[in-house]
């Protein structure tokens, strides 16, 4: 098997996400990267196999105000795993944002959901390698079921041609001065994923084919997927 291209032990900051309000996990309040799986909470499982990777570094959650409490009581195993915290923002994007203020002295960022529990060490490993080579890539895995378009204006849907459609996952990396440059030049124009703040900054962003494993706590059946995948030891 051809060896992957590995950046220096440390060189790599990850970033996660975790300051959302879980609105469509739950109606009463519940945080799904506090919902439990299996022995640890989501987050914990998104840091663990980051942690487990011997490129990333430093581990910085970006998190929401109200969620200080529960994060001071997760504070052993955040001191465990090495990892900082600070604040989260309005959007995806702030949060991230925020995160990078104390990613400037690694020379790589990867960008990862905290409600992203299952990604496959080899995924994080391939996206890693091919962001070292190119200066920007992320995880990605092809639209398996047929698309539809559904508009308010318009009765019934329309079929989208799934043709070359990928769903963007996470980590995404990144030089990190390519990923501080694309945020300097943000004007604050939504985005969902950083890989489109970057390729509006000009630079192309590799696809990297990973698992559908990888799948983002969203809605509440989709922790119960996950506990499907983690009791089958398919992950
Ligand atoms: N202002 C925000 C919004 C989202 N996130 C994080 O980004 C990841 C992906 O976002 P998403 O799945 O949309 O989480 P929520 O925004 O919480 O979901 P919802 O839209 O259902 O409220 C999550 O780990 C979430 O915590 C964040 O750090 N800051
Ligand atoms: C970053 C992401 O997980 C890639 O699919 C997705 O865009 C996050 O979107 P969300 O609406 O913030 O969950």
């Amino acid at each position: 098997m051809n060896s992957l291209p590995v950046p220096p032990a440390g060189s790599v900051a990850a970033i996660l996400p975790a300051a959302g309000q879980s609105r469509r996990f739950s109606k009463a309040g519940e945080k799904k990267v506090f919902a439990r799986l299996g022995a640890w909470p989501v987050w914990q499982h998104a840091v663990e196999r980051l942690r487990r990777s011997p490129a990333v570094g430093p581990i910085i959650i970006a998190i929401a105000d109200e969620d200080q409490p529960l994060w001071d009581l997760e504070r052993e195993t955040l001191q465990r795993l090495g990892v900082l915290l600070c604040a989260g923002g309005q959007e995806r994007s702030d949060s991230v944002r925020e995160g990078l203020r104390l990613a400037a002295e690694s020379p790589m960022v990867a960008i990862h959901d905290a409600a992203r529990p299952l990604v496959p060490d080899a995924d994080i490993a391939a996206v890693i390698a091919a962001a070292w080579k190119s200066g920007a890539a992320l995880l990605a895995t092809p639209v398996r079921g047929t698309l539809k378009r559904q508009t308010p204006e318009s009765a019934g849907c329309v079929t989208v041609s799934r043709e070359h459609l990928w769903e963007a996952l996470t980590p995404q990396v990144f030089r990190t001065e390519v990923l501080q440059s694309a945020y300097d030049r943000w004007q604050g124009r939504p985005v969902t994923d950083d890989a489109q703040l970057v390729e509006r900054s000009g630079v192309a962003v590799e696809m990297v084919p990973g698992s559908a494993v990888n799948l983002k706590i969203t809605q509440p059946e989709d922790l119960q997927v996950a506990a499907a995948l983690l009791a089958a030891a398919a992950v």
